[in-house]
């Protein structure tokens, strides 16, 4: 087998692939416990490695993959790899061995961008080797410790105190829309520590020990955290009134969005890590800097989850979501990957949220709380795993002064880390609901990866018209879409990305899976046939000697020329089958691909499948819902009519059944009345004088005759009679009184008259009456 090829001048965009085996783990599911992979001797290829390091010529950089001993005859396959790092390897070993420095000083002083990337099956150790573990510092930690130690002293403070016009300055030479702010005031508006000492030298947390510290738990953890909401309030937090005394005018506008920042309402604040590892110890690794220069270091994270970007240093203000519900959806606004104003020709993240850091320990602090926004779930590969692809990324820009006018712009290279989801088989994964939904979509964009990577190898091996079709999903698009130079012969000219990918596998884990992550990765690929012993040679090896195998006397008849007849018949026909072994052995390996494919479209299915119940469920919800909604409508309109029927029945019976009233009496007609009542009780008081007169012999004539005509004669006269002559009166008086009340429209000299006609009769009874009764 040929050496991986080398990567040719120019082409630079090319990823170096290098492998890092697992080592095993007690307990671990799904691992077979059977050894698929193993590395070929360093020896066997001495100048294959391509690797800038040149010191490790000797390094291995070829496996072999041999197939499960199952009923299938499947052919054994080679790859190779720029290096391959087996189970012993160490962090340190693996950041020299994939030259992490170089790609450091790629960014700081070749003005180059670089990418590390991380690839394999779930659980196989990519979170591992990118951020590390509970003691050990992954590649990311490191290449931070390097990029900070060279820097030194020429890093600006970007705190908003010791440098008020700084961010603005950033802000103005920024190109993709970015937020801005300072670590400190990032920092405080999570941790609500100003001081950040308790992070200081704290550990760096891997998504493995993410779910097992209290990272994850959203507790309050600081005296600011507990306050009410009164105490939430901006100006009270010490982060506003350091920022508000160091505002001067022209950089309030900037510094507007870092108070916005501070005045999160956060309902939780999550614990500072604390004792993130030191080891491995990288100090000797610095890279010399001009110490004139000046630069600042930009660090944002973000995560590729359901094809979608995420910022992950925007939090959502209720916490982290570690496992979204099936039907929980993502509330978070995504973002997009697209040319912007101040970059036609080359697309970015727009809309991130950036953090200006001073100090290792600041960016580190930056990454765990990225590190807590980002998706993990508990799978049937890997109990902390990683379900969607993260990107952190540090910019490194420097002072440069304008041609112009000689103001102050910033310039400068991003250093990219990615940790990729792991591909998952849904049998092995044990996935479901939206957790499977997740893992349909990682293998779906992990599987453009793999055809991007395939198409880079056909690219080094000379194939001039591949292209590498990297606008499929998002994930390519980040990784690749920089890789290239750009064609607009406008734009100012820059190199393209140095790309370095990490392949990680567990020789012991699943067989189908790694065998096509490694089919998508190597450089460089083999099929090997077991050869089958040469028939020929026996018998050729036979023919000289007297004795068969079987010790039987080969017979004297047989001439040597027939013999040679028939050992070349053999030679070809053992030809043959050679090359329809090594044809079969291919269409072998394609049918496995077929397979893998099969197994895709299965995954797909069962995704598709969870969708449209998920859909269906949905709907009908919805539609039950609308049923209702119509049921209470007719209901209420039933109801509505009911009462319109029962008011109508109602209407229709007071209609029939009328209370008679007696029709009020005109006025006219209450004077004839009260005329005539006046009358009567003239003639019953003439009576009354009459019969007095009749009593009394001191009555004078005089009165008498002056009331002859008026008195009708009476024979009786009782008592009683006076007194219901009296009651009479009353009587008559009190509906002379409710004929006046009564009368409110009659006109004030009637109501006069009335009274007159009252007092009148009053003084008549007080005249007539007996006095003793008076
Ligand atoms: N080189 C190694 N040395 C020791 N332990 C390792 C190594 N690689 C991986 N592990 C362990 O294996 C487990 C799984 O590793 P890790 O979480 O890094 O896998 P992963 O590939 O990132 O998985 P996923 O894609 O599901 O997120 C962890 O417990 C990790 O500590």
């Amino acid at each position: 087998m040929n050496p991986p090829p080398k990567q040719p001048q120019g082409q630079t965009s090319l990823f170096q692939v290098y492998l890092r085996l697992r080592p095993p783990i007690s307990q671990q599911h799904g691992a077979s416990g059977e050894r698929y992979l193993n590395v070929e001797p360093p020896e066997v290829y001495p100048a294959a490695s391509g690797s800038e390091n040149t010191s490790d010529a000797a390094a291995s950089t070829h496996i072999t993959l041999q197939p499960p001993n199952d009923s299938r005859k499947r052919a054994v396959e080679k790859f190779a790899f720029t290096k391959v790092f087996e189970e012993n390897a160490s962090q340190l070993e693996l950041f020299q061995g994939t030259g992490m420095v170089s790609l450091v000083k790629g960014v700081l002083r070749e003005g180059r961008d670089g990418l590390v990337a991380t690839l394999g099956c779930s659980g196989s150790g990519k979170s591992h080797t990118i951020l590390g573990s509970k003691t050990q510092r992954g590649m990311t930690q490191m290449m931070l410790d390097v990029l900070f130690r060279s820097l030194g002293p020429t890093i600006r403070n970007a705190d908003a105190q010791a440098d008020p016009v700084l961010l603005s300055s950033l802000a103005a030479s920024d190109t993709s829309e970015a937020q801005l702010f300072s670590a400190a005031a990032f920092l405080e508006s999570i941790y609500g520590d100003p001081s950040g000492e308790r992070g200081r030298n704290s550990r760096a947390q891997t998504p493995m020990s993410r779910a097992q510290t209290p990272m994850t738990v959203w507790k309050p953890s600081h005296p600011y955290s507990d306050r009410n909401t009164e105490s939430m309030n901006p100006v009270s937090m010490p982060c506003f009134k350091q920022i508000k005394d160091s505002v001067t005018n022209p950089e309030f506008e900037l510094l507007k969005d870092t108070l916005s920042l501070c005045s999160i309402p956060r309902r939780h604040m999550p614990q500072r890590p604390s004792a993130l590892p030191h080891l491995p110890d990288v100090s000797d690794l610095a890279i010399d800097m001009d110490p004139k220069s000046e630069h600042v270091v930009i660090v944002s994270m973000y995560e590729v989850y359901n094809d979608r970007i995420f910022d992950l240093l925007s939090p959502m203000p209720g916490g982290p979501i570690t496992r979204p519900g099936a039907n929980q959806k993502d509330k978070r606004r995504p973002l997009l990957f697209k040319p912007t104003g101040a970059s036609p020709d080359r697309k970015v993240v727009a809309g991130l949220r950036k953090i200006v850091c001073s100090t290792y320990e600041e960016a580190l602090m930056i990454l765990e709380t990225g590190l807590i926004e980002r998706r993990v779930a508990g799978t049937g590969s890997n109990s902390v795993s990683s379900r969607s692809h993260g990107f952190f990324c540090l910019e490194v820009k420097r002072k440069v002064r304008g041609k112009r006018y000689g103001e102050e712009t910033w310039a400068g290279n991003t250093l990219t880390v990615v940790d990729l989801a792991g591909s998952e088989r849904a049998r092995a994964a044990k996935t479901a609901g939206a957790t499977l939904a997740e893992g349909g979509k990682i293998n779906e964009s992990l599987m453009y990866l793999g055809q991007c990577l395939q198409m880079q190898s056909d690219i080094q091996e000379g194939n001039k018209t591949a292209l590498v079709p990297f606008r499929q999903c998002k994930l390519t698009e980040l990784l690749f879409s920089n890789s290239f130079p750009s064609n607009n012969a406008s734009s100012t000219q820059r190199y393209p990305q140095k790309g370095v990918m990490i392949v990680t596998a567990d020789p012991m884990g699943d067989f189908n899976a790694m065998s096509q992550i490694l089919r998508y990765s190597a450089l460089a690929r083999e099929v090997a046939v077991p050869r089958v012993p040469s028939v020929a040679s026996t018998i050729l090896s036979g023919s000289t000697g007297t004795k068969g195998s079987s010790g039987r006397t080969t017979p004297q008849s047989i001439s040597m020329e027939e013999l040679e007849n028939a050992a070349q018949e053999i030679v070809r026909i053992t030809n043959e089958c050679e090359t329809l072994a090594v044809k079969l052995a291919e269409e072998e390996i394609a049918r496995q691909e077929l397979e893998m494919k099969l197994r895709a479209a299965e995954e797909r299915c069962l995704m598709i499948e969870q969708d449209v119940r998920e859909e269906c469920w949905a709907e009908m919800d919805e539609r039950m819902e609308e049923e209702r909604r119509r049921w209470q409508l007719a209901w209420d309109e039933q109801v509505g009519r009911h009462d319109q029927h029962i008011d109508k029945k109602i209407e229709l019976i007071s209609r029939e059944v009328k209370i008679y009233e007696d029709p009020e009496p005109s006025r006219d007609e209450k004077v004839e009345e009260l005329e005539r009542e006046n009358d009567s009780l003239h003639a019953k008081i003439a009576a009354l004088e009459r019969e007095l007169m009749s009593r009394s012999p001191t009555q004078s004539p005089k009165k008498s005759k002056s009331k002859k005509n008026t008195m009708p004669s009476t024979e009786h006269t009782p008592c009683h009679n006076l007194r219901s002559s009296d009651a009479d009166i009353e009587n008559a008086l009190r509906r002379l009184d409710y004929l006046k009340l009564a009368d409110n429209s009659s006109s004030i000299p009637a109501t006069k008259q009335t009274a007159k006609k009252q007092r009148k009769m009053t003084t008549r009874k007080w005249d007539l009456a007996p006095e003793d009764e008076i």
